[in-house]
């Protein structure tokens, strides 16, 4: 309106109305790009934890693992080395996890931001020691789309790799599924066991942790949760994983739990914890010994210590199993999924959540 009205003004005017009117279509620019941003930024949806439990099924996590882990091994996927930036004089860390995925149902560009604080289960009112949160870009414009609640994510797809895993490395081969033994009861080792016990049938479910009590109180919970006896406490780590089938290691535990000596001939163990030193969870044996598969050999190099001493037990990456690039472990050798955790998996996820979410119209 004011600009329309200097139209009218003499020449004398008008020149010294030039600084003026300059100065007042900067302010409009200034004006009308912040509203376009700020419409953008309003279109950025949050999607909270309540929604996340609400809307994704095990299946469906299940499903985006698989594909996540296919994409990858076919080169389908850009995934960094993470960050990890340390707090000084503490264990707590934070973790920055960019990926992109390409794939028409499950494909995104994202990256998850998410914090290890070992002693958060141990505040006055417990806390998980894991938290996150995955952006998700959009791939045309780069601005974000969502923020999608990550911490259920992060449960689920955990204990997701390691069914896929199992399911190509261990169920395929024809091998029984009699016991499970399940190291830590914490998050993981709680998902793990009702996981497990969804997607497979096993006739005993073990479950030891380093707190006794923890365990014990789990497995009573379980048991009454599905009216079954299937789930038992073990006192001890070695009883706990002598003659299981299938073993999953859950802990922060910097020490050995599970012994070479102690794992039956072709039984699959899934190592889920200690992320940051692998050779904690399983003695140094049990890796030279076994075939070992990863979910990502390139993400797994720099966080992996004494990976490049097991070249001769590396068979390759499980998306390569599930490809048919290379072949499952069809031996008596024990096999070892040691998953790090992807964050294409992350992604993957993500975009799921992002679209039940829509179709839900939540
Ligand atoms: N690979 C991946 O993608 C992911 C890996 N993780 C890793 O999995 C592990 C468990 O995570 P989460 O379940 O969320 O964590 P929780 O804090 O819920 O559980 C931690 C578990 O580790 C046990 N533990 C801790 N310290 C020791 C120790 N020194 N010796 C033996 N046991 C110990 C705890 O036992 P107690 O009850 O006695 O304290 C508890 O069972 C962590 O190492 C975490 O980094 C987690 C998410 C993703
Ligand atoms: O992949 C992941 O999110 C994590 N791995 C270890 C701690 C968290």
């Amino acid at each position: 309106m004011f600009i329309y009205q200097q139209l009218y003004k003499t020449e004398y005017q008008k020149q010294n109305l030039i600084i003026p009117q300059i100065l007042v279509l900067n302010v409009l620019t200034v004006y009308f790009t912040f509203n376009l941003v700020s419409t953008w930024q309003d279109k950025m949806l949050y999607i909270n934890e309540s929604n996340v439990k609400d809307i994704l099924t095990w299946e469906k996590t299940f499903e985006a693992v698989e594909v996540a882990m296919k994409r990858l091994s076919s080169g389908q996927t850009v995934q960094m080395p993470r960050t990890h930036t340390i707090i000084p004089g503490s264990d707590n860390v934070l973790l920055t996890m960019p990926g992109y995925l390409k794939d028409e149902k499950f494909g995104a560009l994202g990256c998850k931001l998410v914090t290890y604080f070992p002693g958060n289960p141990k505040r006055t009112e417990a806390l998980p020691s894991i938290n996150a949160n995955i952006m998700i870009l959009d791939e045309a414009t780069g601005i974000m789309k969502a923020v999608v609640a990550g911490t259920e994510i992060t449960t689920q797809r955990t204990s997701a790799a390691s069914a896929v895993a199992t399911k190509y490395l261990y169920v395929n081969q024809g091998k029984a599924c009699n016991i499970l033994a399940i190291l830590g009861t914490g998050i993981q080792g709680r998902i793990h066991a009702e996981m497990f016990r969804h997607f497979f049938h096993f006739q005993e479910i073990r479950l030891w942790n380093r707190t006794k009590e923890k365990a014990k109180s789990l497995a009573e919970e379980l048991n009454r949760k599905f009216d079954t006896n299937v789930f038992k406490y073990y006192e001890n780590n070695e009883s706990c994983v002598r003659g299981a089938d299938v073993i999953v290691t859950t802990t922060a535990s910097p020490v050995h739990i599970v012994h070479y000596a102690w794992v039956k001939p072709g039984a699959h163990i899934n190592a889920v914890g200690a992320s940051r030193n692998h050779f904690s969870e399983l003695d140094e044996q049990l890796y030279r010994n076994s075939d070992l598969y990863l979910d990502s050999v390139e993400t797994m190099k720099p966080e992996m210590a004494g990976l490049d001493m097991l070249t001769d037990s590396l068979r390759g990456e499980v998306g390569a199993v599930i490809n048919k690039m290379i072949p499952s472990s069809p031996n008596e050798r024990p096999t070892i999924f040691n998953g790090g955790g992807m964050a294409v998996e992350d992604c993957a996820v993500g975009r799921a959540v992002y679209d039940l979410y829509h179709e839900r119209k939540i």
